[in-house]
This record gives structure tokens, C-alpha cells and sequence, in this order.
């Protein structure tokens, strides 16, 4: 190969493997790896500067001409069969801004290859003989060739979703065995079960680990195929057949624009990388195609709900992702007993019903929920279209959303009414007005319409915040939770844009409940003394309320909690239109909640016992019948001696007694006066909606 004479990139290396190459020795496999290597390293050169892009021009035509020529072999050995991703990444992707040089292949006529067609229908044969499509999902997942045996080409795991196409622009490294099937997620599995890796990073000549690292980034910042393409279905065949997988498979390619403009070339090349790609650096160009495929093969998490690789993902990203959920809009209902399974489902099993017009943030061909990098939304390029972003979060800062997503959406534990002892108006309330309209929109329409926003309150410690995401769990809708002290001084000066960001990315996840911890302290009365940055929040706050009111459409719900009711203003106590106490618990409901706490232990508390524990716990709230319970489970622990504990079994310790809670009972104390119990009592009768 002649260097150019104005080149930095070192070239003893290229010369040496060129002539390796040109010696004979060499598979036409191993040429193809190589080829690939040296596009990617002249990339890579271009993007830093090092060579002009004439020169790099130069250079791309001379290796992608040899390239294609062993790709475009129809020899099932030596051509598409190992490196039919390849052909589609030149196919597209290494045009310079001469653009003088055109791949032979193109996104159209390369699925018109001969020896493509019979690895695609060897793909459905396989599939439909061996395989149910949700195993082959399932084994997709994993990133696992679906033949699961050498020869076997894994591009028929897709083909009844009618991708195809798109695994057989990946089939390559199709031996994988078991070993990645069983550790999915592991990159040493990667590494070790697929012989391709391994044999490419060693043929390749004077393969530096630089190298190999820059191969690998270049692989995964490598766009296949312009979006143009991807989304317009310019090849018929392609939009006939690909669909998702195509969609999915392309957008993982065209992350990056071809070669835009100089200054920002380097942000394209490593763009992908620096978006927090699950980049091993050490991956040869093979594995690279395997971290491609695995974006691929995630596309089917829209179907199958868990990714078992895992993948960074920003959470405006997660927020994406989970709307693409949604919008597949499966019949089926989410089961709700299990309020995090509603979390992990989030919609995905919800029907829309009659709320059927949400339009889901990003479009279908950002299907990667792998986290893979050449899917991620905003790492495209400049000259990309950008994706059309959901307009309700056009105008929040990605910070919120993130912050929104980790820190406010709720993602504890499931919570069914059985676990909140007592309570029993409140609760067929909320089931009459919140829950039921929300499961049955269709029904619940006109007057029966749920309200938005309620008001919970009550002494501290009663289970409101129990209720709001029990609400949440059986209504099948996605529970935020913030204190209202956190927006006033948590973000100081951001609250405003807070709630803004909040009520945005809750319309995003409707059905959602918005649970607001002490909201007193954001909706409190104004007054002289009243906060500028406050008093901005509130009205920001009441805007939204009125916004979530005034659109029907708008499945969002607010429930506010406070231990204040007497403080909040008028104009938002009006907006919370059911307004409910939520008193201490009885004595049948403090009897339930130690039960149900002794129930899990190791206890020998009799039937009488428990009787006198719940009528000496008079006055307790719910949480100090917790805490009385807690203190009452160390009783065995302390009548150990010291040296014992070190030693004992677990099945040694004696069972919790009366006597623990007699002694329990000399340290808690109910939380709550009876002066306090006073004030919610008028307060409900005046303003409350219990009978
Ligand atoms: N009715 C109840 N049934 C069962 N457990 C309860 C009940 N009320 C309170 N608890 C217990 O007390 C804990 C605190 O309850 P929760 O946070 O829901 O109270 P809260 O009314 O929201 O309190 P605060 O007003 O202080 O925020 C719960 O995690 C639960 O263990």
C-alpha cells in the first residue's frame, strides 16, 4: 500500500499485514477482519486530525473495494455468511465528505444477495421447526444465536416478528454455545464462548491493543445505515419486512451522521462511547458485532419485559424506554398484586383504552433497550432528524428528568390494602373514586370522572403514604413520591422547574399518581413573610393542578398528605376536591398490624396476650405500633449475654414474648397528643369529606 506522504498514522504495521494479507496465507475471513480494522483505524486517524481527508478518502476506497470483494462473495464460507453486519456497516457508513467512493451493497440490494436470501430462509426454517418465537425472544435476550450450534444461523430467531432481515445483517459469530446462554450478561462469556472473537483478535497482525480498542469503538460508533433510510423504508423489501427489527437494527446504526463537518467529527466518533456505551475496550472488531447484536436482539425486550444485559441508560433514556413499553400496548392488564411488578410493567400490560391518543416520546427504532450506545436518542449526530422527542418534555432539563426518574419515582415494594390495617372508609373511598376510574376509565367518564387530586390528612404515622402507593399499585399507575420540603428546599431556586419537570414526566408515565409529602408547606396560606421562590412554586404548582384538571385526557393524580390540613390556602384546598381523614388506628386495626408484624417471626404471644397488648396501645399511630413491635423483637436479643451472640444459631434465640413488650411499652409512647387529635377532628368536620 502506498502511504501517503502526508500521513501521520504509522504504516509499518499496515505494511507488514498487508503483505500477510497478499501472501495467501490468509483466510478471506481474516482479510475481511483486517480490511475492517484498517477502515476503522483510518477513521479513526481522520477523526483525530492525524490524516486529511482526501487522504483518508483514498484509503477508505482501497480497503472497502478489497472488503466488499470478500463480502460480496457468494461463497457461503468466505462471504456473508461470517460478515453480513460488515456489509451493511460498509454499505452505508464509510462515505467521506467527498463521497466519491459508493459501496457496491446497499440497504436495497443487499438483501437481494443470493447466499443472504438462503441464510434468511434457512432462519425461518430453523425457527419454525425448533423454536417458539417468545423461546427464541427469550434466547435473543441473551444475545444467544438461536441455532445454539455452529452452522446454525441465528437469523431466523426473528423471523416471525418479521425481522429477518435485521438478524441477517448480524449473522455472524453464530456459534455461541452455552456458556452464553448461561451467563448473558458476562463479557467474559462473551469473550470466551464465541470462537469468531477470538480467532479475529488473533489474526490480526500486530494486533496492539490499541488497536483492537480503536477497532471496538469504531464498531460501536459505526453508523450502518443513514436514518433516512432506516425510517423512510426507502427499500420496499425492507419495509415490508423488517418492521420492529428493522427499525430497531437500523436505529442502532445510525446513531452517528456519516462524516458531517470537521469540527465535529471527533464527537461523532467517540460520541456513542461517551454516552456511557457498555464499551469493552479490549472486544475485538467481533465482539464489537456481538455488543451490535445484542442492540439488536434487545429491540425484543419491547416484547420480552427484562434486559439480562445490563447497560447504562440515562434516565430520560429509562423514561424512553418505558414509553416504548407502553406503546405496545399489550391487552393484557399488568397483574397488581405486586406494586414493584407495576413498576417493571409499567404499562406495558395497560390497555389505554379510551386514553389510547398518549403518543409515546421516541419513535419504534429506538427499540434498544440494551443501553447499547448506537441506539441512545441524543447521541445522533448533527445532521441527523432529530427524534421526535415527546413535546411535554421538550422544554425540561434532562437533569430533572433524571432526577425525577431515580429519586421521586417510586420503585419500593408492593402495597395492597390488606397492609394497611384500618382505615376502612378512606379506603373504599379511594377504591370508589380513584382506583376504580382509573382501571375503567370508559366507565368512570362525565360526572363519575375520578378527581385529581386529594387530599390525605391526618395524624403523623397513619399510613398515608401507605395509601398513596397502594393507590398507585392497584390502579396500576406509576407512583411518584416527593416531599414538599425537599421542592421548597432541596432544589433552591429549581422547585419552580421542579414541578414543572414533574407533572411532565408523569404525563409522560400516566397513569401516575403524584404523591406530595407534607403539602402543607408548599400550598400553605400566603402571607407577608411568604418566600419569593415559594410563593413561585406553589403557583407553579397549582398551574399543573389546573392543567391535570382542566385536561380530560390527562390521566394524573394527586394526592397530598399533611399533618397540617389548618395550614393549607383555600385556592389549593379547593383543587384537592376530596379531602379524607386518616385517623389513628383502632384497636381492631393496631390488633391487625401486630399480628401481621408477629406473624413473621419467631413469637409465642397468644391470642390473650395480643389483646392486652392492643388495648395498652391506646393512642398509638401506625408507626408507633411498628416501632413497639421492633422494640419488642430485640427483647430475646438482649437477654442474651454478650458472648453468646457470636455463637448462637439463629434457631437458638428465643421467641418474642409478652414480657418484650411489656418492657417495649416503657420506652415507645404514642407520638400523636390528644390536643393534636383534637384539631384533625374539627378540621374534618369542617372541611373533611368522611361521614
Ligand atoms: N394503617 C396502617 N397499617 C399498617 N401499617 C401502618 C399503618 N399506618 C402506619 N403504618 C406503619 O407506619 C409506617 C409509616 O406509615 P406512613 O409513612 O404511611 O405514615 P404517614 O401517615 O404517611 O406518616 P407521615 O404523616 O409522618 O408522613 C408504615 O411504613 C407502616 O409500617
Amino acid at each position: 500500500m502506498e502511504a501517503p506522504s502526508h500521513s501521520t498514522v504509522h504504516l509499518s504495521d499496515w505494511q507488514k499485514s498487508y503483505f500477510a494479507i497478499t501472501s495467501g496465507t490468509c483466510a478471506p475471513g481474516q482479510k475481511a477482519d483486517e480490511y475492517r480494522a484498517k477502515i476503522l483505524r483510518i477513521q479513526y486517524a481522520w477523526a483525530n486530525s492525524e490524516i486529511s481527508q482526501v487522504c483518508a478518502a483514498n484509503l477508505f476506497k482501497k480497503y472497502a473495494e478489497k472488503y466488499s470483494a470478500i463480502i460480496d462473495s457468494d461463497n457461503i464460507e468466505t462471504g456473508l455468511n461470517n460478515y453480513a453486519e460488515n456489509i451493511l456497516t460498509l454499505a452505508k457508513c464509510q462515505q467521506n465528505d467527498s463521497d466519491k467512493w459508493q459501496s457496491a451493497l446497499t440497504t436495497d440490494n443487499v438483501f437481494e444477495l443470493k447466499c443472504v436470501q438462503e441464510r434468511m430462509q434457512a432462519g425461518k426454517n430453523f425457527q419454525s421447526s425448533q423454536m417458539a418465537p417468545t423461546d427464541a425472544c427469550v434466547l435473543a435476550d441473551k444475545g444467544v444465536s438461536a441455532s445454539g450450534a455452529p452452522g446454525l444461523p441465528k437469523l431466523g430467531i426473528f423471523s416471525s416478528a418479521g425481522e429477518t432481515e435485521l438478524c441477517a445483517g448480524s449473522a455472524k459469530c453464530t456459534s455461541q454455545g452455552p456458556d452464553l446462554l448461561e451467563h448473558p450478561s458476562s463479557s467474559k462469556s462473551l469473550q470466551s464462548s464465541v470462537p469468531p472473537v477470538t480467532k479475529t483478535s488473533e489474526t490480526l497482525p500486530a494486533s496492539s491493543a490499541s488497536l483492537n480498542e480503536q477497532v471496538h469503538i469504531g464498531f460501536q460508533a459505526t453508523p450502518l445505515f443513514g436514518s433516512k433510510e432506516a425510517t423512510s423504508g426507502s427499500s420496499p423489501r425492507m419495509s415490508n419486512n423488517c418492521r420492529d427489527g428493522h427499525h430497531l437494527s437500523l436505529s442502532n446504526q445510525s446513531a452517528i451522521p456519516a462524516w458531517s463537518a470537521s469540527s465535529g467529527k471527533r464527537k461523532a466518533f467517540y460520541g456513542l462511547a461517551d454516552e456511557g456505551s457498555t464499551v469493552i475496550p479490549s472486544l475485538a472488531p467481533c465482539q464489537a458485532s456481538i455488543s451490535t447484536e445484542t442492540g439488536s436482539f434487545s429491540g425484543n425486550r419491547n416484547r420480552n419485559e427484562e434486559s439480562s444485559v445490563p447497560g447504562f441508560r440515562t434516565a430520560k433514556e429509562q423514561l424512553w424506554v418505558d414509553q416504548q413499553k407502553k406503546s405496545q400496548n399489550l391487552p393484557q392488564r399488568a397483574p397488581v398484586s405486586s406494586y414493584g411488578g407495576v413498576k417493571k410493567s409499567l404499562g406495558a400490560g395497560r390497555s389505554r383504552g379510551p386514553f389510547g391518543k398518549f403518543v409515546p416520546p421516541v419513535p419504534k427504532q429506538d427499540g434498544n433497550e440494551n443501553g447499547g450506545a448506537q441506539c441512545k436518542p441524543h447521541a445522533r449526530g448533527p445532521t441527523d432528524p432529530s427524534p421526535p422527542v415527546d413535546e411535554r418534555l421538550k422544554n425540561i432539563e434532562p437533569k430533572m428528568v433524571e432526577l425525577i426518574m431515580h429519586e421521586i419515582m417510586d420503585h419500593g415494594p408492593p402495597v395492597g390494602w390488606d397492609d394497611i390495617a384500618g382505615v376502612e372508609f378512606a379506603k373504599a373511598t379511594i377504591k370508589e373514586i380513584v382506583v376504580w376510574p382509573m382501571l375503567r376509565p370508559d366507565i368512570f367518564t362525565g360526572l363519575r370522572g375520578p378527581p385529581k387530586g386529594i387530599l390525605l390528612f391526618g395524624p403523623p404515622g397513619t399510613g398515608k403514604t401507605l395509601i398513596g402507593k397502594c393507590i398507585a399499585c392497584q390502579s396500576g399507575a406509576t407512583f411518584f413520591s416527593i416531599s414538599a420540603s425537599s421542592l421548597t428546599s432541596k432544589w433552591v431556586g429549581e422547585g419552580e422547574k421542579m414541578v414543572r419537570a414533574l407533572f411532565a414526566v408523569a404525563r409522560c408515565q400516566q397513569p401516575a399518581v403524584i404523591f406530595i409529602d407534607e403539602i402543607d408547606s408548599l400550598l400553605s396560606q400566603r402571607g407577608d413573610g411568604e418566600h419569593e421562590s415559594s410563593r413561585r412554586i406553589k403557583t407553579e404548582f397549582l398551574v399543573q393542578l389546573d392543567g391535570a384538571t382542566t385536561s380530560s385526557e390527562d390521566r394524573i393524580l394527586v394526592v397530598g398528605a399533611t399533618n397540617r390540613p389548618q395550614e393549607i390556602d383555600e385556592a389549593a384546598r379547593r383543587r384537592l376536591v376530596k379531602r379524607l381523614y386518616i385517623p389513628l388506628p383502632e384497636a381492631s386495626a393496631r390488633k391487625q398490624i401486630v399480628t401481621r408484624l408477629m406473624s413473621k417471626e419467631h413469637c409465642s404471644l397468644n391470642e390473650e396476650e395480643i389483646e392486652l397488648i392492643v388495648k395498652k396501645s391506646s393512642g398509638f399511630s401506625g408507626a408507633d405500633m411498628t416501632q413497639l413491635c421492633r422494640e419488642a423483637s430485640l427483647g430475646p436479643i438482649r437477654s442474651l449475654q454478650s458472648m453468646d451472640i457470636a455463637t448462637i444459631m439463629p434457631d437458638q434465640v428465643r421467641p418474642i414474648a409478652f414480657l418484650d413488650f411489656e418492657s417495649a411499652f416503657r420506652t415507645v409512647r404514642p407520638s400523636v397528643s390528644s390536643k393534636d387529635l383534637e384539631l384533625y377532628e374539627t378540621w374534618n368536620q369542617t372541611f373533611g369529606c368522611g361521614r
